[in-house]
């Protein structure tokens, strides 16, 4: 018979969501984190916006139906793997603040981390060629320069990535992850 009851609990794990532009550095600094937290032993997972949407999301578009219905799939992935203790990082441009909240308030503990570049800066990193596409009228919906970036209003964390260095975006949030 099995003794659930006399089982050590496994703790919640703690969701951290990275929100921002395409290009504001949530995938760096995501798997940065993920690296050093996998480093220091901790069991964490990366949901990475690029690689949900080639699986778990494939086929899906960027109207608003297809971004919420994104971010509530990857926040009920995110929500078993805490559950048993993992500690998840999401990286996903997530831009609508209602379907965000509703997500977050999902998790029992959760840090919103808003990584910020001004649409110029993004726009002159242009990591996927993107933007200069977005600009020229070549990608309908671009988020940013033809559909909505809705700015989390009083996020966990706010990095600034066109004023700090990843490493200085690494030490913020092990930091906020009591992991400094
Ligand atoms: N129209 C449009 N708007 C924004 N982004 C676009 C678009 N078309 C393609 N891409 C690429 O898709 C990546 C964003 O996917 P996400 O799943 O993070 O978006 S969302 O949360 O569902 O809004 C985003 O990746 P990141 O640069 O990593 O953010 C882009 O490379
Ligand atoms: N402080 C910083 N934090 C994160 N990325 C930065 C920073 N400074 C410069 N970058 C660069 O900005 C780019 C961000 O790209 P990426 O992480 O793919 O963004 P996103 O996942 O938000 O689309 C990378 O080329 C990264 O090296």
């Amino acid at each position: 018979m099995t003794q659930t009851a006399e089982r050590p609990q496994v703790g919640t794990g703690q969701v951290v969501w990275f929100t921002g532009l395409s290009g504001a550095g949530k995938s760096t600094l995501a798997g940065a984190l993920h690296a050093e937290l996998q480093a220091r032993g901790v069991a964490a997972e990366l949901l990475d916006g690029d690689a949900v949407r080639e699986n778990l999301s494939r086929g899906l578009g960027f109207s608003r139906e297809d971004r919420d219905t994104n971010v509530r799939r990857i926040g009920f992935v995110a929500g078993l793997l805490a559950k048993h203790g993992v500690t998840v990082l999401v990286s996903a441009i997530s831009p609508y603040a209602d379907t965000r909240r509703e997500v977050l308030a999902s998790f029992p503990r959760a840090l919103e981390v808003f990584v910020d570049a001004p649409l110029d800066v993004v726009t002159q990193r242009d990591v996927k060629g993107l933007y200069l596409k977005a600009i020229a009228g070549e990608i309908a919906h671009f988020t940013g320069v033809s559909d909505p970036y809705e700015a989390p209003e009083n996020p966990d964390l706010h990095l600034r990535t066109d004023r700090i260095s990843v490493r200085q975006g690494l030490d913020e949030l092990l930091r906020a992850l009591g992991e400094a």
